[in-house]
């Protein structure tokens, strides 16, 4: 097991990563479960394949546990299942101190670290991230968020949770789709900072993703490790650094606000065709190589993940995707700064950017064969 700690001013946690860890989560949450009865939020799918298992640990060990089964999907991350969960959270009588457990992907680590914000003015969480995704990325650094009809994480709270134990057994029911989709970010901090890492998928990143456990337990803590040392430079996301974190998402968000927030394109397909986009533009730029831009495409799209904007067979043009944008929290006194690349593994922060020429690039890539 590898225990990666985070290092936020002041209140650190742990992000404790390995196999097996849920049938033992109630060691590992030693002194932050009530035994007034344990509020844990999560999924119809996640319940379905694990909720025994966490349901027997914490009766085991005489902690009622009280479900909140909640529809999967983007959908989930909403003003209205917000506002419900938050009401049941108080009928059960949460207090600050107390710990509320997410136990699903991003969605409902989001939604759960954000009524854990607002809770009481803020309670305690502990995340059980149970996607590649979320064990890479959602569940470390106290981004939480809904989704609002202007778009993407537009209403959320910086609120870091209090412990992380990502299992990688539970990795075993997460279908094929899911788990290249949490690809996406794993090569992401590839591509945004660490060029070897970067190789280390282009070699291993199958492998990784058909099943060979050391490999997981590497590419999930050396993520891990990775964003916590982001984090605790720039929590808040003022300085630019963590800003870094968002390469690829600035297209990624743009395309997931234009397929509805729909399955028909998952954040992590999105991030990986923003990736792409990101190294294109740049090579575009003259900021980059533009062979280095099509290794970056060459290895998405040999992975499984989409590569290719016209691929994706929108009924849109580059104004429409350029408008969505424009709500990009990012903005700062009208423009938009945008992760872009000088090479693999070189991610910075351009504020010099102009939406019209990103709208007639994205034009560009609508037409070009993929
Ligand atoms: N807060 C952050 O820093 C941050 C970072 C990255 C992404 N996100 C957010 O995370 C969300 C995406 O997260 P995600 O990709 O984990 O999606 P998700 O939470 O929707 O989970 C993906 C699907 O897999 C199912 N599932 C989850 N774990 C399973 C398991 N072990 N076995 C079987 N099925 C399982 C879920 O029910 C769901 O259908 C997006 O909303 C994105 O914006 C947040
Ligand atoms: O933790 C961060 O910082 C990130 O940017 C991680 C991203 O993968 C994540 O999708 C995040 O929610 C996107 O940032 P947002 O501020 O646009 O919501
Ligand atoms: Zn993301």
């Amino acid at each position: 097991m590898a225990v990666i700690p985070v290092d936020i001013a002041g209140r650190p946690y742990e992000v404790r990563v390995g196999a097996g860890l849920l049938p033992e989560m109630v060691e590992h949450c030693r002194g932050r479960l009530r035994k007034r009865g344990v509020p844990i939020i999560t999924d119809t799918n996640v319940y379905a394949a694990w909720g025994e298992v966490v349901e027997t640990a914490l009766r085991e060990n005489g902690h009622e546990p009280h479900w909140r089964i909640l529809p999967p999907g983007e959908q989930t991350k909403s003003w209205d299942e917000l506002a419900a969960t938050v009401n049941w959270l108080l009928t059960l009588e949460v207090e600050r101190g107390d710990h509320v457990i997410a136990l699903g992907g991003g969605v409902i680590g989001d939604l759960t670290g954000f009524c854990s914000a607002i809770l009481k003015r803020g309670c305690h969480f502990i995340q059980i991230p149970t996607t590649l995704l979320a064990q890479v990325d959602s569940s470390v650094g106290g981004k939480t968020a809904i989704n609002t009809p202007a778009g993407k994480n537009l209403v959320g709270a910086f609120h870091q949770p209090s412990l992380v134990l990502a299992d990688l057994a539970v990795l075993e029911t997460l279908p094929e789709r899911e788990l290249l989709s949490g690809y996406a970010e794993v090569v992401k901090y590839g591509l945004l900072g660490d060029a070897d890492f970067f190789a280390w998928c282009e070699t291993n990143g199958a492998t990784m993703l058909g099943g060979d456990a050391a490999l997981r337990e590497y590419a999930v803590a050396h993520n891990v490790a990775a964003k916590a040392a982001i984090v605790a430079e720039d929590e808040f996301e003022r300085t630019g650094t963590r800003a870094l974190l968002n390469l690829g998402h600035t297209f990624g968000h743009a395309l997931e606000a234009e397929t509805g927030f729909s399955s028909a394109l998952l954040h992590g397909e999105a991030v990986a065709l923003g990736m792409v986009l990101a190294a294109r533009y740049s090579a575009r730029k003259g900021l980059m190589p533009h062979a280095s831009a099509e290794r970056v495409a060459e290895h998405i799209g040999a992975i499984g993940l989409p590569a290719s904007l016209s691929g994706l067979g929108l009924d849109c043009d580059g104004r429409v995707l350029a408008g969505h944008m424009l709500h990009d929290k990012k903005m700062d006194a009208g423009t938009l700064p945008f992760v872009l690349l000088h090479g693999i593994g070189k991610a910075f922060l351009d504020r010099d950017v102009d939406m019209t020429d990103i709208a007639a690039f994205l034009d560009e890539e609508l037409s070009t064969d993929g």
